[in-house]
């Protein structure tokens, strides 16, 4: 199996990631104290972000040295702020023991990088983050907690990690610490999603899964078969800030999709959504015409799409591009089951007039 070992290592780093930001999120929710600060863009950055950047640059430099990485954090923030700096490392440390603790034979099949003593480790771990991306060689897409704002409020949120390579999505990982099995019964939590170009998609439980090289878990499909536009289940961001909700809602009309139909969730949760044939159409119309996306919040869940037999474009119809560098270079992001794409598409033009 091609990028094997890659899939192995990515698995197992976000599911590491994800572990401690489930801990950091009860500590949240528990003490109302979060850790955040606010970033130059506005943007909530928290102890969460910093240290899952941490472990998953950790575990992929030490399996791939001459890989870059695309990461959406860096450790500036943490200079003027030593505390931060040193429960970053407390967390991680904590981390490590417990993950150790439920998972004894990781260490002995895989090499997730060295343990974390000095707050400059840290910080220089997350700086290799830092790569300007491309068209050309390997880059890692990492997002290491992609919607802060849903994290913070204890909703959705995904820990994001692709690899790209000579500018195409080669492969997807997405944790999902918040996702029920099953929208309708919310019990239990905890997705893990795998896409591998040409290979598929695969969905497997996030907690208490031992991850292995052979088993990638379920294969997992789109929804197919629905006979008109009207029975299209949506999904949307939360934020009024991150998408046109006012563009989305005409477009929902024009396409005779009752509002009733649509779930409002943060993150790439939203692509995993769809993967998994719990929803058939993402809209994420820009609020602002200026706005470009970045590579981190769209590369995993755009293989994941395509692997699960969907089509992802931005609002034109054109395909995402991610060999432009840190940023795409195009507006919006639909993604939708195959035979609706054009319809969709259609609805958009008449809404959005560029
Ligand atoms: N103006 C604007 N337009 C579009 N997107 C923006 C904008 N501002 C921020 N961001 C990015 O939105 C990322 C979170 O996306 P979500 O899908 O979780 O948003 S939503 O709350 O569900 O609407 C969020 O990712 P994280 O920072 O990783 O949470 C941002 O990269
Ligand atoms: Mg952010
Ligand atoms: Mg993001
Ligand atoms: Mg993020």
């Amino acid at each position: 199996m091609l990028l094997s070992k890659e899939a192995f290592i990515a698995r197992l780093a976000v599911q590491k990631a994800s572990y401690l930001t489930r801990s950091i999120t009860e500590q949240i929710l528990a003490n109302k104290s979060s850790n955040t600060i606010t970033k130059e863009d506005n943007s909530p950055v928290t102890i969460g972000d910093f240290s899952a950047q941490a472990v998953i640059i950790n575990a992929i430099k030490a399996n791939f040295p001459n890989d870059e990485v695309i990461g959406e954090e860096d450790s500036h923030d943490l200079k003027e702020n030593l505390n931060l700096a040193q429960t970053i490392l407390k967390e991680l440390n904590k981390n490590e023991e417990s993950y150790q603790a439920e998972f004894p034979n990781v260490s002995s099949v895989a090499n997730l990088g060295p343990s974390f003593t000095s707050v400059e480790q840290v910080s220089s771990v997350i700086d290799q983050g830092n790569s300007l991306g491309g068209n050309k060689g390997r880059y890692w897409a990492l997002d290491p907690i992609d919607g802060t704002k849903g994290f913070l409020r204890g909703d959705q949120y995904a820990v994001c990690l692709a690899l790209i390579i000579d500018g195409e999505v080669e492969l997807g990982v997405i944790g999902c610490p918040n996702l029920p099995d099953n929208l309708e019964d919310p019990q239990y939590k905890g997705g893990l999603f795998v896409a591998i170009k040409g290979q598929g998609s695969f969905y497997s439980p996030l907690y208490g899964t031992e991850i292995t090289h052979d088993n990638l878990g379920e294969r997992i499909h789109m929804k197919n078969g629905l006979s008109s536009s009207s029975q299209l289940r949506v999904v949307e961001g939360v934020e009024k800030g991150h998408s046109s909700h006012s563009d989305q809602s005409q477009i929902k009309q024009r396409l005779q999709i009752p509002e009733g139909q649509t779930l409002n969730l943060d993150s790439q949760v939203k692509y995993c959504a769809l993967a998994k044939g719990l929803a058939d159409l993402y809209l994420r119309l820009p609020i602002n015409l200026k706005y470009r996306e970045k590579v981190w919040d769209h590369a995993a869940g755009n293989v994941l799409i395509k692997e699960s037999g969907g089509v992802v474009s931005d609002m034109q119809g054109n395909q995402l591009d991610f060999g432009k560098g840190r940023y795409l270079d195009s507006l919006g992001v639909i993604a939708s089951n195959k035979n609706f794409h054009d319809d969709v598409i259609g609805a958009v033009k008449q809404v959005v007039k560029l």
